[in-house]
């Protein structure tokens, strides 16, 4: 497993991540746990802040939807970054941490009405409009109830990310925004113009996910550069601002060869100011939206081995405390994930082994060919970079209670999200009294 951040193996041969031992984490707080490294976290921040902000008036917004928890909200503030969020319950959780409304934007396909109004009400920076229901709705309330929201509108340029299907959404034939091409979009665009109750800011796309190839990233960018100038043409108006959304990828495995933020940075910058120059357009004001590869590398889960099965021939599995509910990437997209036996760390491998969760699933597999040293039940696998897109995923399939998550830094550990219990997941339930 490659070591990021501030992993490295201690004295005793254990992983050890901001300054803590995994074994002496997982004693503490049992497993399946989420560890995550706050030094690298905020280094990521950082690096994004310095690579978008120089010019003034650009911004980061953290896409939520990757891992949101009041404490990790706190630390993206404190960074300078805004908040993206989708749903009335990441927005809930935002608030909860006292995020500032007016640096939160608003996302979503299918907002609801009561969303809308909660959003209106507490007053987030960007509402961004995904379709013409959505117009037409947030239009009637902000009329209704004396708004004038700040919104963007969210088109599909007609970009393929060359991502897993699931995870591209900037395509034409995608349930995301509205179409360039056709003339969805700029029908959008006159619309929201015309409305007395909509300030309509400037325009977003987003293309997907977990994408390594720049020339994706430029192609999006100067494709909404050009739909710019076209919609000056046919308007008069000159969007001030521009969000060119999130989706660059990050090292899972060997063979992954993630652009650095610094690079993506400059691919996006110089194709916006090349069609500035082009078009004679004023530069908008620009915004990206960064999760995966915000959280994903400082995360870590570290899990207890238990049974295995041997088959001979064919594979031996492993099975941990946790699996596809924890983490249904592998399950969901084939991803593939690295993982390294935690109090082991430094000895050598000796065989390959299979891992398999805890789900009564025969595809619950969290990593399919996995060096180990000798191994027993209770030994502990740590799988790295899982801090995006798992915990938000997580589910209670076969009523499991999710993970605890702590932040380590310099040998201290908080906890920021408690282990569910299984107390926990019957509290929503309910007995009709023709039932006692
Ligand atoms: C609108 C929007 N913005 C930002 C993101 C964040 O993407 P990523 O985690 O790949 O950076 C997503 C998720 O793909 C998204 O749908
Ligand atoms: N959930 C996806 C990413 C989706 C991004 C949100 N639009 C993943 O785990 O890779």
């Amino acid at each position: 497993m490659r070591l990021q951040g501030t992993m490295q193996i201690n004295n005793q041969g254990h992983l050890e991540i901001g300054g803590c031992d995994v074994v002496g984490l997982a004693d503490t707080f049992g497993t399946p746990l989420m560890i995550i490294d706050e030094d690298l976290l905020r280094e990521n921040c950082r690096r994004y802040y310095k690579a978008f902000t120089q010019d003034d008036g650009d911004g980061v917004l953290y896409a939520s939807k990757a891992f949101l928890s009041t404490a990790v909200a706190r630390i993206i503030h404190k960074e300078g970054i805004g908040l993206d969020v989708v749903s009335g319950g990441e927005l809930t959780i935002a608030l909860a941490a006292g995020f500032p409304p007016e640096k939160i934007f608003f996302h979503g396909n299918n907002k609801s009405a009561n969303e809308l109004r909660f959003a209106l009400s507490c007053g987030v920076g960007r509402i961004v409009i995904d379709n013409h229901y959505e117009l037409e709705l947030l239009e009637q309330i902000s009329a209704a109830e004396g708004y004038r929201p700040s919104v963007l509108l969210r088109l599909a340029p007609g970009v393929d990310a060359h991502s897993h299907a699931y995870i591209c959404t900037g395509q034409i034939d995608s349930k995301f925004g509205f179409n360039i091409f056709g003339g969805g979009a700029l029908n959008a665009v006159k619309r929201a113009l015309e409305s007395p109750h909509l300030d309509l800011k400037g325009l977003h796309c987003h293309i997907g996910s977990q994408i390594f190839d720049l020339g994706v990233f430029r192609c999006a960018a100067l494709m909404m550069m050009d739909f710019l100038q076209e919609v000056r043409d046919h308007t008069g108006w000159t969007a001030p601002e521009l969000d060119l959304g999130g989706g660059l990828g990050v090292y899972y495995t060997s063979g992954d060869t993630p652009p650095i933020i610094e690079e993506y940075a400059k691919t996006i910058k110089d194709a916006v100011l090349q069609k500035c120059r082009e078009h004679n357009f004023p530069r908008p004001r620009l915004f990206v939206e960064p999760g995966r590869s915000i959280i994903s590398p400082p995360g870590t889960t570290v899990y207890t081995l238990g049974s295995s099965k041997e088959i001979p021939g064919v594979r031996k599995y492993v099975a941990v405390d946790g699996g596809m509910t924890d983490n249904p990437r592998p399950a969901l997209y084939q991803a593939e994930y690295e993982g390294i036996i935690a109090n082991k760390a430094a000895a050598k491998p000796v065989e390959g082994v299979a891992i398999t969760g805890r789900c009564c699933e025969s595809g619950d597999m969290l990593i399919w060919d996995l060096a180990v040293p000798r191994i027993e039940p209770g030994d502990l696998l740590a799988i790295s970079c899982t801090g995006a897109y798992n915990y938000s995923m997580s589910s209670n399939y076969n009523a499991l209670a999710r993970p605890a998550v702590v932040l380590v830094k310099d040998g201290k550990v908080d906890i920021i999200v408690k282990r569910e219990t299984w107390g926990d997941l019957s509290r929503l339930h309910c007995i009709p009294e023709h039932l006692f």
